[in-house]
């Protein structure tokens, strides 16, 4: 049995976030990343300040943690991080989900393909825009979409942009362009990780979303699109754990 990088299981709560928005979930976080965002609002799944909160978890473990803490409570279960497509046996703890009825969704950025892709029943793929500082790698993310394509997962996958400047959502309008059938979704980025006070940050979020709005109504290049802000941040803040 693998054992598996853990930092975070909570829930349940809402999917803050792009295509099963709003979906009661539980969450279970992993720890380690390829990229280093400059904006990212997981930092501490990589950048070594919560090291000493990683526990390595047999899928069994993570399982049981997940009914202890969710009870009859959920029948789903989001896996982000860091980035869990970095874990090649995660197929390990997909399959025990999917055999109590239980559906999986993944949050990744694109950057790996894992064999397991199309047993995930929400995968959302999150390619990082130019204020990242992250390099997109076309010929792997073209890989993945066409493999998930080939397989017929178009309903199980979403791309989803998060949008900070101009040149974002130029960016985006190249990814969308790019894959046209692939369900695409721009977020708004959150530029306050240090806000504590949620109706502050939220009152500045939803500023940020009009702005969105207003691009995407303006583009002639995003039209089939959705655009929505990160729920769970207008509701909690940048707390963690909800
Ligand atoms: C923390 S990441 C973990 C999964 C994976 N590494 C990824 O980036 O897709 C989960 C989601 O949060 C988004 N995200 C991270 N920081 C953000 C921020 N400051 N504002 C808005 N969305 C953010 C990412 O783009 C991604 O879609
Ligand atoms: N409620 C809630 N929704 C989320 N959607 C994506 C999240 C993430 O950090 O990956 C997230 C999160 O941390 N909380
Ligand atoms: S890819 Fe995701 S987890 Fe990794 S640094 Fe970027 S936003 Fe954070
Ligand atoms: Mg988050």
């Amino acid at each position: 049995m693998s054992k598996f990088p853990v930092l975070e299981i909570f829930g349940p709560t809402i999917q803050g976030e792009g295509m099963v928005v709003g979906r009661k979930t539980m969450f279970v976080r992993t720890a380690g990343c390829d990229y280093s965002c400059a904006w990212c609002d997981s930092a501490f799944t990589w950048d070594g300040s919560a090291k000493d909160e990683i526990e390595r978890l047999t899928a069994d473990e993570i399982v049981n943690r997940l009914l202890e803490t969710g009870g009859r409570h959920f029948d789903h279960v989001t896996i982000s991080g860091g980035n869990p497509a970095l874990l090649a046996k995660l197929d390990e703890l997909i399959e025990p989900l999917h055999a109590r009825g239980i559906e999986v969704a993944l949050e990744t950025q694109g950057s790996r393909w894992q064999d397991w892709f199309p047993e995930i029943d929400d995968l959302t793929i999150s390619p990082k825009p130019p204020s990242s500082k992250m390099n997109t790698n076309w010929q792997v993310l073209d890989d993945i979409i066409e493999r998930l394509l080939e397989r017929g997962r178009l309903a199980n996958v979403s791309l989803k942009v998060v949008v900070f400047n101009d040149e974002d959502l130029t960016y985006a309008e190249r990814v969308h362009e790019r894959y046209p059938d692939v369900p695409f979704f721009l977020q708004v980025g959150n530029d306050d990780l240090e806000e504590d006070a949620p109706p502050a940050l939220a009152s500045h979020l939803l500023d940020q979303y009009e702005w969105l709005i207003d691009q995407v109504v303006a583009s002639e290049k995003l039209n089939h699109v959705r655009v929505l802000p990160q729920v769970h941040a207008l509701v909690w803040g940048n707390k963690r754990g909800v």
